[in-house]
């Protein structure tokens, strides 16, 4: 039987962070589909530069990923309801609850597995393994 696992996340500007965690989220089942927030779904922090269908289309084309679908505007549980996932892969700084999700996802009567995947770390000391330390350093140098 296929195993599908599902990550998430913003993806704005790509660094090997996120291909660290997408690698490792891969190889937690046989098929990666990855949901790509919506603008208006992320409110932690400043909203993404690039347009959704832009930050979809780059992820969809990394070569762990099977497909990299758009989020729900509403419902964050729609795409996962829809995919029917065995693992989903958090992220290590996703400030989602495993708890909460695991209890979202026993309400809504989904039986999945929720993982949290490790930090990738700078392979050397001028790697930005960050959206928002990739922003800082264009703002430093050329703002
Ligand atoms: C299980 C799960 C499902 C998600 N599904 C959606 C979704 O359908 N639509 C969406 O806009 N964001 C979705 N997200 C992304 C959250 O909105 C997201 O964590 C946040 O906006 C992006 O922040 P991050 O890149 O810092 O993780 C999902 C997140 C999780 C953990
Ligand atoms: N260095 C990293 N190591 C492991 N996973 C990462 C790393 N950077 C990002 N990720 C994961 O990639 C997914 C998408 O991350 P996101 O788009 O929020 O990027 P980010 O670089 O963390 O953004 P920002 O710096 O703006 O917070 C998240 O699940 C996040 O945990």
């Amino acid at each position: 039987m296929t195993r599908t696992v599902i990550a998430q996340g913003t993806f704005d500007i790509l660094h090997p962070g996120h291909v660290h965690y997408l690698e490792e989220a891969a190889a937690m089942g046989d098929e990666l589909y990855v949901i790509v927030a919506r603008k208006a779904n992320v409110d932690h922090k400043a909203k993404p530069i690039c347009p959704a269908t832009q930050r979809r289309d780059v992820v969809d084309a990394l070569e762990a990923v099977d497909e990299a679908i758009l989020g729900h505007e509403e419902d964050i549980f729609v795409p996962i309801e829809e995919l029917d996932p065995d693992v989903i892969a958090l992220g290590h700084d996703q400030h989602h609850d495993d708890e909460a999700i695991r209890s979202e996802l026993e309400a809504r009567g989904i039986d999945c597995a929720v993982r949290r995947a490790s930090t990738g770390e700078p392979s050397d000391d001028d790697q930005l393994l960050s959206t928002r330390l990739i922003i800082d350093r264009i703002l430093e140098r050329r703002g």
